[in-house]
Formats: structure tokens, sequence, C-alpha cells
């Protein structure tokens, strides 16, 4: 069991020490990876002798055209002083993006991946200023160009070092004294700015509130769909919700529920949940718990490694079944860690623990190790340093990434009226990807310009 939180609050000082974070506040503590950042190109770059790269002096760019060079399988290209990195010939030919091989519109590939030779290589390869420069060598002349800031993004041999490619901020109680906020009428603007810095927040803090929302379902939903079209579940669409168990869940009853993530009985569980109490009336309790399940993480990681490692490997069995209408599991059954991971990432909390159905698939022995491990991983989420208390009101809508932040409430009597809804975590992305289109571009989208996406958009 965790002794104390001076425990935590040690780890937490240290790491304080480590990143000079006060404890436990908003801050950037990317403890998910740190990557070394690369250098920027700021002086004319100097060739680095064992790459003998074949250039004439006269060649040695200014300093925003990199160095390029051939071999009989790849090209080399450099990005910095000893920051070169390499891309297969077939690499490039099956990512060119002329009108021929990639349709402009659509973009979709039109070149045919298996109609290229697999020895296919560069009759000659050109740094210019507008990118590298392919001519193929295959029967009709082809010719390929590729922005510099594509291939910087999609390097991979080596990928050189990048800014760290997660900016979320992990949060622990603290976050209390200054949360992440958007006015309702900024959100609703037609210019989308707010609805920019609502998802914004969703992305880097895993949850958000709206302020001054009318306290009707109507505006609520509307709100809603302004990140995109309403997941529909067994519960339904838009949710009005109160304790009359009206559906077979405890969500619908006076109960205190745990911090936990929505739908692991799903084999997707939904991206955004929403919530607004609309009222609150005849009783007390009824307050909203947010636990930030990257944070516990983090920690966990940090404390705890061999627990950290066995909640990413073992899947837990999960169910919806209070309905004789439905039985809902996830598929495969079991097959779902609490911790999921992608690229080495952390990037999915799948914890509902009310929710579990029977561990059936594990050795006694690891069976003793899995209780250990969510003990402790329990012990971090229910910490008072982790956990997020707000007593929501009429007129203050609060949505959760469900695949980061638990959400949880403590028992309460009287009527209590609570509506909301989920969003699919693709609709979510995707509306926030089309709005860092217009407001953020990236280095890519900036460098080629022109008008609407282009076809070296980031991502496809
Ligand atoms: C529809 N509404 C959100 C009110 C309740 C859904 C039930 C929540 C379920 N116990 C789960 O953890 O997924
Ligand atoms: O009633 C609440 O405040 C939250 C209920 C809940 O956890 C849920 O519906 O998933």
């Amino acid at each position: 069991m965790l002794r104390s939180g001076s425990r935590i609050a040690s780890v937490v000082g240290r790491r304080s020490a480590l990143t000079s974070i006060p404890s436990v506040a908003c801050r950037n503590i990317s403890l998910l990876g740190q990557a070394k950042r690369s250098q920027p190109i700021s002086k004319p770059l100097r060739v680095p002798v064992r790459c003998q790269a074949t250039i004439a002096p006269e060649q040695t760019f200014a300093q925003e055209v990199p160095v390029s060079r051939v071999d009989d399988r790849k090209v080399a290209v450099s990005f910095g002083p000893e920051q070169w990195t390499r891309f297969h010939h077939f690499w490039l030919r099956d990512h060119c993006r002329c009108p021929e091989c990639f349709h402009p519109v659509t973009k979709q590939r039109l070149v045919n991946t298996f109609e290229i030779p697999s020895d296919v290589a560069p009759a000659k390869v050109e740094s210019k200023p507008e990118g590298l420069e392919v001519i193929w060598q295959t029967s009709t002349p082809h010719v390929s160009v590729y922005p510099w800031a594509w291939l910087r993004k999609n390097a991979y041999d080596p990928a050189p070092g990048q800014a760290n490619s997660s900016d979320k901020v992990l949060w622990g109680a603290k976050i209390k004294q200054d949360p992440p906020t958007v006015p309702y009428a900024d959100v609703m603007s037609s210019n989308d700015k707010g609805l920019f810095k609502w998802l914004s927040n969703i992305d880097k803090y895993g949850f958000s509130f709206v302020s001054g929302v009318p306290a009707t379902t109507e505006a609520t939903e509307e709100l809603t769909e302004r990140i995109g079209f309403i997941r529909e579940t067994q519960y339904g669409k838009f949710w009005d919700f109160t304790s009359d168990l009206a559906r077979g869940d405890t969500a619908y009853t006076t109960l205190a529920l745990g911090a936990h993530t929505d739908n692991t009985y799903f084999t997707d569980p939904c991206g955004l949940q929403l919530f607004h109490l609309l009222s609150h009336t005849g009783g007390t309790g009824g307050a909203t718990l947010l636990v930030d399940g990257f944070y516990a993480a983090s920690l966990l990681k940090e404390l705890h490694p061999s627990a950290y490692d066995i909640l990413s490997r073992v899947g837990v069995p999960s169910h919806a079944a209070g309905e004789d209408i439905s039985l809902y599991t996830p598929q495969p059954q079991g097959s779902y860690p609490i911790l999921g991971h992608a690229h080495g990432e952390l990037v999915q909390v799948r914890w509902n623990n009310d929710d579990r159905s029977v561990m059936n698939k594990l050795s006694p022995n690891e069976l003793e190790q899995w209780y250990e491990a969510i003990r402790l991983w329990n012990g971090l989420v229910t910490h008072e340093d982790s956990e997020f208390w707000v007593q929501l009101t009429a007129g203050t809508v609060v949505v959760v990434d469900n695949h980061r932040v638990m959400h949880g409430r403590s028992g309460f009597s009287g009527k209590r009226r609570m509506c909301g809804a989920y969003v699919g975590v693709d609709e979510f992305r995707s509306k926030y990807a089309v709005l860092k289109e217009r407001f953020a571009p990236d280095a890519v989208a900036q460098e080629v310009g022109g008008e609407g996406r282009s076809v070296w958009a980031e991502n496809l």
C-alpha cells in the first residue's frame, strides 16, 4: 500500500527539483517521454566529413536548403550539423504526392505501390529551395518534389530530435486554482476561435469547463455539437438523467461513483464525455470528481514501475449488463489493459472497477501481482493530491477526455438532474485537427502555403 502522502509528495517534490515545478501544479511535465530538441538550422550547413557528400564547394548551400546525397538504396538529407537522416528510394517513390500519384482533392494514393519496382532508384537528386527534387530512373521519366519541412517531420532513419510531440499538461488537485475554462459565447462564436481554445484545452489538460451556458438541454446539446455529432449508445443520444434507475446503471442512482472512465465495456470507448448539472434540489452532495489518469499513471511509473508494467500488460474484462435488452463486452473480452499504449506512449486509461468482469485469465501468482498493482493504482487515483473535486452548478459545463481523465461523483440526496452526451474520439480529433489547420498551421503548412489542405498536410 502507498504509505502516506509523504511518499507521493516526496516523489512529486523530487520531480519538482527535476523539473522545477511546484508540487502537483498544472505545468508542462511531459513525463511520458522527453525527446532531444532538434537544433534549428541557423547557419550555413557544414557537411560532416564522414558523409563526404558529393557536392561541389559552390554548392555549400545557404542556411535554408539542406544538403542531399544519394547512395545505392537511400537518399541522405542533412537538416543540421551532424543531423543527417535517410529515406529509402522506395519510400520516396511510394510517397510521391504529384497529382498523378496522389489525388489532389481526395488526398488518396493513386500510385500503385505494388507496381513500383522494389529496386526503384533516382536518376538524379537535387536540393532546391522548394524541396528535394528526385528524377526517377523509370521507363517514363517521373519527377517528385518533397518539401523540406515535410521530409523533416516524417524523417525516420533516424527521426531527428523533434520538439516533444506531446504538450500535455499533467495535473493534480491544484488545478482547482486555475482550471481551464472558456466562456460559452466564445465557444459558440462563428469565428471558431473560442471553439479552438476549448478543444485545445481538452487536448492539453484532458478536460475543460465552459462557463455561462444556458441551463437547458437544448443549449447543452447545441454546445456539444460544436465539436461534432453526438455518439449514440444504449443510453440514448443526448442524455437527461436523474436517480430513478431509468437505465440499468448506478449512474441513475444516488450512489457515490469512484473515479472512472466510461464505456470500458465497449471495444472503443467514447472520446469525450460532457456533463451539465441542470438542477439539484432538496438535498446535498453530488459533487463532481476529476482525476488526471495520465498524471496518476506518471506517478505509478515513477513510484512502482513493475505495477505500471502489469497494468499496461494485463487485459481487464468489463461489461454493461444492467438491462435485459443488451449485454455489452469489449471485443475480444479481457484484452484491453487499464493503461493502453501506442508507440511506447500512454494513450488511454480504461478504468472502471465497478464495471469490471470476472478475472479468470491470470495465473494465481499473476493475479496476486495484479491485485497489488491496482491497489497501488487506486491509492494514487484516490490520493488527495490527485483528486479535483468541484461542485457543478447550472450554467457550467464540463467536458472530459474519456481516454485520459477519470470522473466520478459523491453520493447525494434530493432531486438531481444531469444532462450531457458522448462524442467519439475520432470526431473530437478531426474537429481539433481542422481547427489547428486554421489557427495553428504547422511548419509544413507554412512552408508549402497555398489555399486549403495541401497533399503534404500533417498525418496524411
Ligand atoms: C449515459 N450516462 C453517461 C448517463 C451513464 C452511462 C453509464 C456509465 C457506465 N457505468 C460507464 O462507466 O460507462
Ligand atoms: O452523475 C454524475 O455526476 C456522473 C455520472 C457518471 O459518472 C456517468 O454518467 O458516467
